[in-house]
């Protein structure tokens, strides 16, 4: 089956996302999806919260002049944004913007809170909607109008190398966050010309779907003193003089989940982090007609286990349904109870990752937390050689590179030279320069068919 075939299949067979709302880019996240995302952004919260940034939350609604107030800023959104004209049915005499992204509301309050150097640094992140009138193919979780998870996080500093070590840390953040999702990426300082609108530069984690194009993941952006010179966030700098905010900001959205789906799914279905999984074992009692040792057995275990996210599944359908079910599901650990392994003192265990089926002891579940370790490594190790077979490192030459983005797809790597890194190259090779990169040790220009 074709991948986006694929993906949209899953979205709706595994009970993730529901397309069917009635406008165009938005959708609805089921039970079974909101926990994926839920437990996906308590890690992103824990990595941000562990290095000094505050949880906060801004108006949905931007006024059109503070929108307006950074050139480059509006520029790049004005085809994007969405309008509210109308209080009830009575005109506004202003229009508001359905947040496109924060920084023009995050900003005119940095302009109150910061008056002296002492006031920074100022690191906060929102987890809220936003919204962006996507003119290309709209994709569930992938490219969205409604943006129901957009995790920003924004900061200011006093001084250029603050912003500067900002940038790198935000950079940490977002790896240690793909690691601990096997999500494999590759870091790229986009072009000039396709940096943030606003931004003195943006760095960007790009992942490889199975159909082989690039698809931006994560975005960090020094903004150095654009925006604090447009909103006149000035500070007093400690020998008393005056200085504009050095600021960044950083952001990711439900791409993260759709990553987690796409990269690790199988033919089978889903297959999830331990991490992330709304269920981390489900326990099949295998029941023979009035023998309800099993399920005796298996609410014990339930029990026992209670460390986990344990779902025990005593549902009268037949267990080969069951396990199509949470295989579909992505629960990574299976544990089946029948009357055999009762007699044995086993459990049997089956591993979602390798689809294989062992025995341990009944009294070693212990080695539960060693197997759904092995299970994260494993699906990482699988990730990112499926991505490095994606990598194809050669010489500039358009018509080779443009024959293996039609055949091969995945990331084209071409030793970094000056001469030929500008926006033509663009439409020399037909596909986006990532930007410029290092892999293995080693600086290229990146290039890729991209969503
Ligand atoms: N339409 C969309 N649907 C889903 N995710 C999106 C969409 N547009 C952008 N994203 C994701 O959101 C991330 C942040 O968006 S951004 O425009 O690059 N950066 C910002 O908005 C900055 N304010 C940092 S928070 C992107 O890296 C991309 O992964």
């Amino acid at each position: 089956m074709e991948f986006s075939e694929w993906y949209s299949d899953i979205l709706e067979r595994a009970e993730i996302f529901d397309v069917r709302y009635p406008i165009k880019g938005c959708g609805v996240y089921l039970p079974y999806g909101f926990k994926i995302r839920k437990y996906t952004f308590e890690i992103i919260r824990k990595l941000l919260d562990e290095r000094g940034h505050d949880e906060v939350l801004f108006p949905l609604l931007i006024p059109e002049d503070l929108l307006a107030k950074e050139g480059e800023h509006i520029k790049g959104f004005e085809d994007e944004v969405f309008w509210v004209t109308h209080g009830g049915r009575e005109k506004l005499e202003k229009k508001l913007a359905l947040r496109p992204t924060s920084e023009t509301a995050i900003y005119y309050m940095f302009k109150l809170w910061i008056k002296v150097h002492t006031d920074m640094p100022i690191k906060i992140y929102q987890v809220v909607n936003t919204f962006r009138y996507e003119t290309k193919h709209t994709r569930p979780l992938i490219r969205l109008r409604e943006i129901m998870t957009f995790k920003e996080a924004h900061t200011a500093h006093s001084t250029k190398e603050d912003a500067e070590k900002q940038v790198k840390e935000a950079i940490e953040i977002y790896k240690e966050f793909f690691d601990t999702l096997g999500i494999p990426y590759l870091i790229s300082k986009r072009p000039s010309w396709d940096k943030f609108p606003g931004a003195e530069y943006t760095f960007a984690f790009d992942t490889i779907f199975p159909d082989g194009r690039a698809i931006q993941i994560a975005t960090v952006h020094n903004l150095s003193q654009n925006f604090s010179k447009t909103f006149d966030i000035v500070f007093e700098t400690p020998d008393g003089g005056k200085d504009y905010a050095y600021q960044t900001c950083y952001g990711i959205s439900d791409r993260a989940i759709a990553s987690i789906i796409a990269i690790h799914g199988d033919e089978k279905g889903l297959c999830l982090p331990p991490v992330v999984a709304p269920y981390q074992i489900v326990i099949v009692p295998l029941i023979f007609k009035d023998n309800k040792e099993p399920l005796n057995k298996a609410k014990e275990l339930k029990e026992k286990l209670k460390s986990y996210r344990v779902y025990l599944d005593d549902r009268d359908i037949r267990p080969g349904r069951k396990f199509n079910e949470w295989e579909l599901r992505g629960v990574p650990l299976r544990i089946e109870i029948g009357p055999k392994d009762i007699e044995n003192k086993k459990i049997t265990i089956f591993r979602r990752d390798t689809m294989e089926k062992f025995q341990i002891c009944e009294d070693e579940l212990e080695k539960i937390d060693e197997i759904l370790n092995d299970i994260m490594e494993n699906m990482r190790k699988k990730a990112i050689k499926k991505f490095e077979d994606f990598i194809t490192i050669m010489d500039y030459d358009v018509d080779r590179i443009k024959e293996t983005l039609n055949n091969k797809r995945g990331i084209i790597l071409i030793p970094f030279d000056e001469s030929i890194y500008n926006s033509e190259l663009e439409e020399k090779v037909e596909a986006r320069v990532l930007g410029e990169t290092e892999y293995k040790g080693k600086k290229y220009i990146a290039i890729a068919k991209t969503y």
